[in-house]
Protein backbone atom coordinates (compact mmCIF):
# COMPACT_ATOMS: atom_id res chain seq x y z
CA UNK A 1 0.00 0.00 0.00
CA UNK A 2 1.56 3.15 -0.66
CA UNK A 3 2.20 5.84 1.84
CA UNK A 4 -0.78 8.32 2.75
CA UNK A 5 0.87 11.92 1.62
CA UNK A 6 -0.33 14.74 3.79
CA UNK A 7 -0.78 17.80 1.56
CA UNK A 8 -0.67 20.07 4.35
CA UNK A 9 2.18 19.06 5.85
CA UNK A 10 4.01 18.96 1.84
CA UNK A 11 2.74 22.39 1.63
CA UNK A 12 4.32 23.31 4.56
CA UNK A 13 7.84 22.16 3.56
CA UNK A 14 7.61 24.14 0.53
CA UNK A 15 6.75 26.54 2.09
CA UNK A 16 9.81 26.81 4.17
CA UNK A 17 12.07 25.92 0.87
CA UNK A 18 10.23 29.10 -0.70
CA UNK A 19 11.48 31.55 2.12
CA UNK A 20 15.01 29.96 1.95
CA UNK A 21 14.97 30.87 -1.75
CA UNK A 22 14.40 34.17 -1.29
CA UNK A 23 16.61 34.68 1.48
CA UNK A 24 19.43 33.39 -0.98
CA UNK A 25 17.95 35.62 -3.55
CA UNK A 26 18.42 38.58 -1.55
CA UNK A 27 21.94 37.26 -0.88
CA UNK A 28 22.90 37.19 -3.87
CA UNK A 29 21.24 40.64 -4.83
CA UNK A 30 23.48 42.29 -1.98
CA UNK A 31 26.45 40.14 -3.50
CA UNK A 32 25.76 42.02 -6.86
CA UNK A 33 25.95 45.17 -5.17
CA UNK A 34 29.23 44.81 -4.15
CA UNK A 35 29.91 44.00 -7.79
CA UNK A 36 28.49 47.08 -8.78
CA UNK A 37 30.77 49.08 -6.14
CA UNK A 38 33.77 46.97 -7.59
CA UNK A 39 32.87 48.21 -11.02
CA UNK A 40 32.75 51.59 -10.21
CA UNK A 41 36.64 51.58 -8.78
CA UNK A 42 37.77 49.53 -11.90
CA UNK A 43 35.71 51.76 -14.15
CA UNK A 44 34.10 48.39 -15.96
CA UNK A 45 30.83 48.49 -17.55
CA UNK A 46 28.24 46.80 -15.30
CA UNK A 47 27.23 44.40 -18.10
CA UNK A 48 29.58 40.99 -18.68
CA UNK A 49 28.00 39.00 -21.00
CA UNK A 50 31.08 36.52 -21.65
CA UNK A 51 30.17 35.95 -17.60
CA UNK A 52 27.06 35.80 -17.76
CA UNK A 53 26.87 33.10 -20.65
CA UNK A 54 29.65 30.78 -18.40
CA UNK A 55 27.34 31.15 -15.85
CA UNK A 56 24.44 29.68 -17.05
CA UNK A 57 26.55 27.40 -19.02
CA UNK A 58 28.32 26.01 -15.75
CA UNK A 59 24.13 26.38 -13.99
CA UNK A 60 22.59 24.35 -17.10
CA UNK A 61 25.58 21.64 -16.47
CA UNK A 62 24.71 21.31 -12.82
CA UNK A 63 20.57 21.42 -13.17
CA UNK A 64 20.57 18.57 -15.39
CA UNK A 65 22.65 16.57 -12.78
CA UNK A 66 19.69 17.45 -10.35
CA UNK A 67 16.76 16.90 -12.83
CA UNK A 68 16.25 20.37 -14.31
CA UNK A 69 15.87 20.94 -17.69
CA UNK A 70 17.94 23.29 -19.64
CA UNK A 71 14.70 26.06 -20.17
CA UNK A 72 13.72 25.89 -16.63
CA UNK A 73 17.55 26.77 -15.34
CA UNK A 74 18.08 28.85 -17.93
CA UNK A 75 14.86 31.23 -18.02
CA UNK A 76 15.13 31.41 -13.89
CA UNK A 77 18.83 33.09 -14.19
CA UNK A 78 17.93 35.32 -16.79
CA UNK A 79 15.10 36.99 -14.54
CA UNK A 80 17.84 36.80 -11.71
CA UNK A 81 20.42 38.13 -13.79
CA UNK A 82 18.17 40.94 -15.65
CA UNK A 83 17.24 42.03 -11.81
CA UNK A 84 20.79 42.29 -11.01
CA UNK A 85 21.43 44.12 -14.17
CA UNK A 86 19.39 46.97 -13.35
CA UNK A 87 20.04 46.80 -9.72
CA UNK A 88 23.23 47.67 -10.15
CA UNK A 89 22.00 50.38 -13.03
CA UNK A 90 20.25 51.81 -10.50
CA UNK A 91 23.07 51.98 -8.10
CA UNK A 92 25.45 53.50 -10.64
CA UNK A 93 22.48 55.94 -11.00
CA UNK A 94 21.96 56.95 -7.72
CA UNK A 95 25.91 57.89 -7.60
CA UNK A 96 25.62 59.88 -10.66
CA UNK A 97 23.18 61.88 -9.18
CA UNK A 98 22.61 62.28 -5.98
CA UNK A 99 19.99 64.81 -5.83
CA UNK A 100 17.58 62.05 -7.57
CA UNK A 101 18.12 59.88 -4.35
CA UNK A 102 14.85 60.81 -2.50
CA UNK A 103 12.63 57.94 -0.42
CA UNK A 104 9.78 59.56 -1.83
CA UNK A 105 8.58 60.40 -4.99
CA UNK A 106 5.46 61.53 -6.45
CA UNK A 107 4.38 60.41 -9.72
CA UNK A 108 1.70 61.85 -12.38
CA UNK A 109 0.31 59.07 -15.07
CA UNK A 110 -2.43 58.34 -16.69
CA UNK A 111 -5.43 56.66 -15.38
CA UNK A 112 -6.33 55.33 -11.73
CA UNK A 113 -4.79 52.19 -9.89
CA UNK A 114 -4.44 49.19 -12.07
CA UNK A 115 -4.39 50.95 -15.06
CA UNK A 116 -0.73 50.21 -17.23
CA UNK A 117 0.52 53.59 -16.88
CA UNK A 118 0.01 52.93 -13.19
CA UNK A 119 2.13 49.49 -12.79
CA UNK A 120 5.22 50.68 -15.00
CA UNK A 121 5.43 53.18 -12.39
CA UNK A 122 5.43 50.72 -9.83
CA UNK A 123 7.60 48.64 -11.39
CA UNK A 124 10.26 51.20 -12.28
CA UNK A 125 9.99 52.54 -8.83
CA UNK A 126 10.17 49.58 -6.81
CA UNK A 127 13.90 49.50 -7.06
CA UNK A 128 14.25 53.11 -6.98
CA UNK A 129 12.29 54.75 -3.58
CA UNK A 130 10.39 53.44 -0.80
CA UNK A 131 6.79 55.22 -1.22
CA UNK A 132 5.18 56.87 -4.44
CA UNK A 133 2.73 59.48 -4.21
CA UNK A 134 0.62 58.52 -7.10
CA UNK A 135 -1.34 60.96 -9.27
CA UNK A 136 -3.87 59.59 -11.72
CA UNK A 137 -4.58 62.08 -14.37
CA UNK A 138 -7.31 61.86 -17.08
CA UNK A 139 -4.86 62.73 -20.49
CA UNK A 140 -1.38 63.12 -21.18
CA UNK A 141 -1.16 66.84 -21.40
CA UNK A 142 -2.56 66.91 -17.40
CA UNK A 143 0.47 64.31 -16.65
CA UNK A 144 2.99 67.21 -18.04
CA UNK A 145 1.53 70.07 -16.66
CA UNK A 146 1.58 68.66 -13.44
CA UNK A 147 5.12 67.94 -13.53
CA UNK A 148 5.75 71.55 -14.96
CA UNK A 149 4.58 72.77 -12.05
CA UNK A 150 5.89 71.33 -10.02
CA UNK A 151 2.99 69.60 -8.49
CA UNK A 152 4.61 65.97 -8.93
CA UNK A 153 8.36 64.73 -8.96
CA UNK A 154 7.84 62.64 -12.59
CA UNK A 155 5.41 61.98 -15.26
CA UNK A 156 5.24 58.38 -17.03
CA UNK A 157 4.26 58.57 -20.12
CA UNK A 158 3.37 55.46 -22.96
CA UNK A 159 5.62 56.28 -26.37
CA UNK A 160 5.31 52.99 -28.40
CA UNK A 161 3.83 49.44 -28.52
CA UNK A 162 4.84 46.84 -30.36
CA UNK A 163 1.61 46.02 -31.89
CA UNK A 164 -0.38 49.52 -32.39
CA UNK A 165 3.22 51.30 -32.70
CA UNK A 166 3.91 54.90 -31.80
CA UNK A 167 1.18 57.19 -30.01
CA UNK A 168 1.39 59.96 -31.39
CA UNK A 169 -0.29 62.33 -28.41
CA UNK A 170 2.76 62.12 -26.81
CA UNK A 171 5.43 62.65 -29.74
CA UNK A 172 3.18 65.83 -30.46
CA UNK A 173 3.00 66.76 -26.62
CA UNK A 174 6.61 66.60 -26.56
CA UNK A 175 7.75 68.95 -28.69
CA UNK A 176 6.58 71.85 -26.85
CA UNK A 177 7.96 70.44 -23.10
CA UNK A 178 10.86 71.92 -21.05
CA UNK A 179 10.96 68.26 -19.87
CA UNK A 180 13.68 66.18 -19.56
CA UNK A 181 13.10 62.28 -20.52
CA UNK A 182 15.09 60.57 -17.11
CA UNK A 183 14.41 57.05 -17.99
CA UNK A 184 12.10 54.27 -19.60
CA UNK A 185 10.82 51.15 -19.04
CA UNK A 186 9.17 47.96 -21.34
CA UNK A 187 6.21 46.94 -19.54
CA UNK A 188 4.68 43.46 -20.53
CA UNK A 189 1.10 44.25 -22.44
CA UNK A 190 -1.40 41.01 -21.40
CA UNK A 191 -4.75 41.90 -22.42
CA UNK A 192 -7.62 40.02 -20.79
CA UNK A 193 -11.34 40.23 -20.79
CA UNK A 194 -12.24 41.04 -17.31
CA UNK A 195 -15.49 40.93 -15.70
CA UNK A 196 -17.04 41.82 -12.25
CA UNK A 197 -19.34 38.75 -12.16
CA UNK A 198 -19.68 35.44 -13.11
CA UNK A 199 -20.52 35.50 -16.57
CA UNK A 200 -19.46 33.71 -19.98
CA UNK A 201 -18.45 35.48 -23.52
CA UNK A 202 -22.16 34.97 -25.20
CA UNK A 203 -23.69 36.93 -22.82
CA UNK A 204 -21.43 40.24 -23.11
CA UNK A 205 -22.71 42.74 -24.88
CA UNK A 206 -20.90 46.17 -24.09
CA UNK A 207 -16.47 46.05 -23.92
CA UNK A 208 -15.23 49.05 -22.12
CA UNK A 209 -12.14 49.76 -23.50
CA UNK A 210 -9.19 52.89 -23.94
CA UNK A 211 -8.55 53.39 -27.70
CA UNK A 212 -5.18 51.46 -27.29
CA UNK A 213 -6.19 48.31 -25.70
CA UNK A 214 -8.85 48.32 -28.13
CA UNK A 215 -6.73 48.84 -31.34
CA UNK A 216 -4.36 46.51 -29.90
CA UNK A 217 -7.42 43.52 -29.42
CA UNK A 218 -8.86 44.23 -33.01
CA UNK A 219 -8.56 40.54 -34.15
CA UNK A 220 -10.36 39.60 -31.21
CA UNK A 221 -12.91 42.30 -31.13
CA UNK A 222 -13.70 41.49 -34.61
CA UNK A 223 -14.57 37.90 -34.18
CA UNK A 224 -17.57 38.84 -31.18
CA UNK A 225 -20.81 39.44 -32.61
CA UNK A 226 -23.34 41.94 -30.87
CA UNK A 227 -20.86 43.86 -29.10
CA UNK A 228 -20.96 47.88 -28.25
CA UNK A 229 -17.59 49.47 -27.53
CA UNK A 230 -17.47 51.91 -25.29
CA UNK A 231 -14.35 54.23 -25.36
CA UNK A 232 -12.94 55.34 -21.80
CA UNK A 233 -10.25 57.55 -21.08
CA UNK A 234 -8.06 54.84 -19.54
CA UNK A 235 -8.01 51.44 -18.80
CA UNK A 236 -8.48 51.88 -14.83
CA UNK A 237 -11.48 54.03 -15.97
CA UNK A 238 -12.86 51.43 -17.84
CA UNK A 239 -12.08 49.03 -14.51
CA UNK A 240 -13.87 51.22 -12.46
CA UNK A 241 -17.09 51.55 -14.27
CA UNK A 242 -17.40 47.79 -15.12
CA UNK A 243 -16.51 47.19 -11.03
CA UNK A 244 -19.37 49.81 -10.46
CA UNK A 245 -22.24 48.11 -12.54
CA UNK A 246 -21.57 44.91 -12.06
CA UNK A 247 -23.63 43.39 -14.87
CA UNK A 248 -23.00 40.04 -16.28
CA UNK A 249 -22.91 41.63 -20.12
CA UNK A 250 -20.20 43.88 -19.39
CA UNK A 251 -16.72 43.00 -19.92
CA UNK A 252 -13.56 45.40 -20.16
CA UNK A 253 -10.11 45.56 -21.61
CA UNK A 254 -7.39 45.73 -19.19
CA UNK A 255 -4.45 43.74 -16.97
CA UNK A 256 -5.36 40.97 -14.69
CA UNK A 257 -2.94 42.26 -12.06
CA UNK A 258 -4.70 45.65 -12.82
CA UNK A 259 -7.92 43.82 -12.59
CA UNK A 260 -7.29 42.68 -9.24
CA UNK A 261 -7.71 45.95 -7.62
CA UNK A 262 -11.08 46.47 -8.80
CA UNK A 263 -11.84 42.45 -8.14
CA UNK A 264 -12.29 41.82 -11.65
CA UNK A 265 -11.84 38.44 -12.77
CA UNK A 266 -9.76 37.28 -16.42
CA UNK A 267 -12.75 35.98 -18.73
CA UNK A 268 -10.32 35.57 -21.44
CA UNK A 269 -6.68 35.57 -21.63
CA UNK A 270 -3.81 36.79 -24.31
CA UNK A 271 -6.53 38.45 -26.26
CA UNK A 272 -3.93 40.90 -28.50
CA UNK A 273 -3.38 40.89 -31.63
CA UNK A 274 0.65 39.55 -31.00
CA UNK A 275 1.20 37.70 -28.08
CA UNK A 276 4.29 39.63 -27.58
CA UNK A 277 2.47 43.18 -26.73
CA UNK A 278 4.92 45.29 -24.92
CA UNK A 279 4.14 48.94 -24.04
CA UNK A 280 7.80 51.54 -23.57
CA UNK A 281 7.01 54.03 -21.44
CA UNK A 282 9.16 57.04 -20.84
CA UNK A 283 9.54 59.04 -17.85
CA UNK A 284 9.97 62.44 -17.49
CA UNK A 285 11.05 65.42 -14.61
CA UNK A 286 12.06 68.93 -14.71
CA UNK A 287 15.85 67.98 -14.57
CA UNK A 288 17.78 65.98 -17.02
CA UNK A 289 19.95 63.31 -14.90
CA UNK A 290 23.72 62.15 -16.18
CA UNK A 291 23.96 58.72 -17.41
CA UNK A 292 26.72 57.11 -15.50
CA UNK A 293 29.49 55.53 -18.18
CA UNK A 294 29.49 51.87 -17.47
CA UNK A 295 25.61 51.92 -18.29
CA UNK A 296 24.11 51.75 -21.98
CA UNK A 297 22.55 54.77 -22.57
CA UNK A 298 19.81 56.31 -24.96
CA UNK A 299 19.44 59.94 -26.06
CA UNK A 300 16.67 61.29 -27.38
CA UNK A 301 17.12 64.45 -30.00
CA UNK A 302 13.97 66.31 -31.56
CA UNK A 303 14.95 68.23 -35.40
CA UNK A 304 13.15 69.71 -38.17
CA UNK A 305 15.45 70.17 -41.32
CA UNK A 306 12.51 72.45 -43.50
CA UNK A 307 11.75 71.31 -46.86
CA UNK A 308 15.36 70.94 -48.09
CA UNK A 309 16.25 67.98 -50.55
CA UNK A 310 18.26 65.10 -48.66
CA UNK A 311 18.40 66.91 -45.35
CA UNK A 312 17.44 64.40 -42.90
CA UNK A 313 20.02 62.23 -44.93
CA UNK A 314 22.77 64.74 -44.27
CA UNK A 315 21.57 63.92 -40.69
CA UNK A 316 21.75 60.51 -40.24
CA UNK A 317 24.72 60.01 -42.21
CA UNK A 318 26.68 61.71 -39.22
CA UNK A 319 25.14 59.57 -37.03
CA UNK A 320 26.66 56.55 -39.26
CA UNK A 321 29.98 58.38 -39.53
CA UNK A 322 30.65 58.27 -35.85
CA UNK A 323 29.28 54.69 -35.48
CA UNK A 324 26.09 56.24 -33.48
CA UNK A 325 23.44 53.84 -33.67
CA UNK A 326 19.94 55.04 -34.09
CA UNK A 327 17.07 53.03 -32.39
CA UNK A 328 14.33 54.91 -33.53
CA UNK A 329 13.24 57.15 -35.85
CA UNK A 330 9.46 59.06 -36.10
CA UNK A 331 8.23 62.06 -37.79
CA UNK A 332 5.39 64.28 -37.35
CA UNK A 333 3.37 67.20 -38.28
CA UNK A 334 4.56 70.38 -37.32
CA UNK A 335 1.16 72.90 -36.47
CA UNK A 336 0.83 75.38 -38.61
CA UNK A 337 3.64 74.04 -41.08
CA UNK A 338 1.84 72.26 -43.50
CA UNK A 339 4.21 69.35 -45.05
CA UNK A 340 6.90 70.46 -42.67
CA UNK A 341 7.54 67.51 -40.36
CA UNK A 342 9.48 67.10 -36.90
CA UNK A 343 11.68 64.33 -36.22
CA UNK A 344 11.96 62.29 -33.70
CA UNK A 345 15.13 60.09 -33.34
CA UNK A 346 16.74 57.50 -30.61
CA UNK A 347 20.67 56.80 -30.25
CA UNK A 348 22.44 54.33 -28.16
CA UNK A 349 24.66 56.52 -27.35
CA UNK A 350 25.42 58.79 -24.03
CA UNK A 351 24.99 62.41 -23.76
CA UNK A 352 28.69 63.27 -22.64
CA UNK A 353 30.28 61.56 -24.81
CA UNK A 354 32.71 63.08 -27.45
CA UNK A 355 31.02 61.14 -30.84
CA UNK A 356 27.51 62.48 -29.90
CA UNK A 357 28.64 66.19 -29.09
CA UNK A 358 30.87 66.20 -31.98
CA UNK A 359 27.21 64.30 -34.49
CA UNK A 360 24.63 67.06 -32.81
CA UNK A 361 26.90 69.90 -33.46
CA UNK A 362 27.22 68.91 -36.96
CA UNK A 363 23.89 68.14 -37.35
CA UNK A 364 22.64 71.34 -36.00
CA UNK A 365 24.29 72.68 -39.20
CA UNK A 366 21.99 70.64 -40.76
CA UNK A 367 18.42 71.85 -39.00
CA UNK A 368 16.15 74.55 -38.33
CA UNK A 369 15.76 73.45 -34.88
CA UNK A 370 17.18 70.67 -32.66
CA UNK A 371 16.84 69.61 -29.20
CA UNK A 372 17.82 66.95 -26.78
CA UNK A 373 14.49 65.69 -25.50
CA UNK A 374 17.03 63.28 -22.71
CA UNK A 375 19.67 61.11 -22.00
CA UNK A 376 18.65 58.24 -19.82
CA UNK A 377 19.60 54.84 -18.50
CA UNK A 378 18.56 51.61 -21.60
CA UNK A 379 16.26 49.62 -19.03
CA UNK A 380 15.95 46.96 -21.59
CA UNK A 381 18.27 43.94 -20.91
CA UNK A 382 18.15 41.41 -24.01
CA UNK A 383 18.82 38.24 -22.25
CA UNK A 384 22.14 36.02 -22.52
CA UNK A 385 21.63 32.90 -24.66
CA UNK A 386 23.34 29.56 -24.49
CA UNK A 387 24.53 28.42 -27.65
CA UNK A 388 22.71 24.80 -28.24
CA UNK A 389 25.88 23.18 -28.42
CA UNK A 390 26.89 24.47 -24.79
CA UNK A 391 23.81 22.97 -23.13
C1 LIG B 1 27.13 40.46 -11.06
C2 LIG B 1 27.72 40.87 -12.18
O1 LIG B 1 27.14 41.81 -13.06
C3 LIG B 1 26.25 41.43 -14.10
C4 LIG B 1 25.30 40.47 -13.56
C5 LIG B 1 25.61 39.14 -13.53
C6 LIG B 1 24.90 38.24 -12.56
O2 LIG B 1 23.93 38.66 -11.95
O3 LIG B 1 25.35 37.09 -12.39
C7 LIG B 1 26.64 38.67 -14.34
C8 LIG B 1 27.34 39.49 -15.18
C9 LIG B 1 27.03 40.91 -15.30
O4 LIG B 1 26.31 41.12 -16.49
C10 LIG B 1 29.09 40.42 -12.55
O5 LIG B 1 29.73 41.05 -13.41
O6 LIG B 1 29.57 39.45 -11.95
Amino acid sequence: MSEILDLNEIRQQITVLDQELLTLFAKRRALTLNVAKSKVQQIRPIRDQQREQELLVRLIKHGKTLGLDAHYVTSVFQTIIEDSVLNQQAYLQSLANPNIQVPTVSVAFLGNKGSYSYLASHRYFSRRAEKIIESGCQNFADILQQVESGQVDYGMLPIENTSSGSINEVYDLLQHTNLSIVGEITQPIEHCLLTAVNTSLDKIRTIYAHGQPFAQCSNFLDKQKNIRIEYCDSTADAMAQASELQDETIAVIGSEEGGQLYQLHALEKSIANQRENHSRFILVARKSVEVAEQIPAKTALILATGQKAGALVECLLVLKEKGINMCKLESRPIQGRPWEEMFYIDVEANLKSFALQEAINTITQHTNFIKVLGCYPIEHISPTNVPSDEI
